[in-house]
């Protein structure tokens, strides 16, 4: 599944713009983002109850336009809290969904109950939505959701506003559905990205500002050094041996200085050999991870 240039523009406002990325199956992705940066509009595109101004949605090769109602069959969408009917039994609700997903009568009963038992929902079934807790809602929501077996999962904050045991759950939950299936969720939990996620697609008014595994993204992380470079300039050294992204933090009154090396792919014993080769008297070394929160907030400008 492919967004391509994938443009929406409501009036007056350009809610996103020129994306581009793929979903693969197998993949678990994250779409995140300040509130406001686009992520339900993208939602709702790549699920097609949007249309977008240009660009488009590619599934296998073929444009979304060309075969939504056909397409809406093999998706599954959790919208932001919700859908569920609070006066209607849990097992009623699921019925009227299978309804709606156009589940033939004589498969609705076995759909219902393979979701009842794969979301737990067996013991409360016969209850009114209205009387049970937002933890099993968001479970009846995701198990409308699943029925039909949908091979594309776009879910909005499946596990906004529940408790940790029922978070860990539905996470895990979410993590096996994606072992044979294209998911993408989108959340602001940075925990629950380095909990289950593969894959991450970060927005930022309106535009991808990053796309890339969770482990790439996390190669963001810094060496610090407190070293002696003598009368020539350390920045420059670097710059020469390869090594861009250095910056100096401050000059400490005994010729050393404190400085910060984006490691990249690299890895700090190549930074330790080259300085020692050069004679370069290091005094401290130390390497910095990076929260997820930390890149996120740099990437995003928050
Ligand atoms: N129907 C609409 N008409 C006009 N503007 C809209 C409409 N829907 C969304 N927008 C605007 O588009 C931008 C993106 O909204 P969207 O809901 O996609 O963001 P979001 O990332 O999901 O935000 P949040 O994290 O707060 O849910 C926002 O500025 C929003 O006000």
């Amino acid at each position: 599944m492919q967004a391509v240039q994938l443009t929406k523009e409501f009036p007056g406002k350009l809610a996103v713009s020129n994306l581009n990325f793929t979903l693969r199956p197998g993949r678990l992705t994250a779409l995140l983002g300040p509130n406001g940066a686009g992520k339900t509009t993208t939602m709702r595109l790549l699920t097609g109850f949007t249309e977008p101004t240009s660009g488009m949605v590619e599934i296998q090769g073929r444009d979304l336009s060309e075969f939504r109602a056909e397409f809406q069959k093999q998706i599954g969408y959790l919208p932001e809290s919700g859908p569920v009917y609070r006066d209607l039994t849990v097992s009623e609700n699921l019925d009227f969904f299978a309804k709606t997903r156009c589940i033939p009568k004589t498969q609705r009963s076995r759909a219902i109950f393979r979701v009842i038992e794969e979301l737990n929902l067996g013991e409360v079934r016969h209850l009114v939505i209205g009387t049970l807790s937002k933890g099993f809602r968001q479970r009846v929501a995701l198990a409308s959701t699943l029925l039909g077996d949908p091979k594309y999962l776009i879910l909005d904050e499946p596990s906004y506003g529940l408790d940790p045991n029922q978070m860990t759950q539905i996470r895990l939950l979410i993590r096996d559905l994606s072992k044979d299936r294209t998911v993408l969720i989108s959340t602001h939990s940075l925990d629950e990205v380095e909990e289950i996620c593969e894959h991450v697609i970060i927005l930022s008014n309106g535009r991808v500002v990053a796309n890339s595994s969770v482990q790439d993204l996390r190669k963001q992380d810094k060496l610090f050094l407190v070293l002696n470079q003598g009368k020539s300039d350390f920045i420059s050294f670097m710059r020469h041996n390869g090594w861009a992204n250095v910056f100096k933090l401050k000059d400490l009154e005994d010729g050393f200085a404190e400085y910060e090396v984006s490691l990249g792919d690299a890895k700090p014993e190549d930074i330790f050999l080259l300085l020692s080769k050069n004679q370069i008297t290091i005094r401290e070394m130390r390497k910095l991870e990076e929260s997820l929160k930390t890149i996120f907030n740099s990437i995003t400008g928050n």
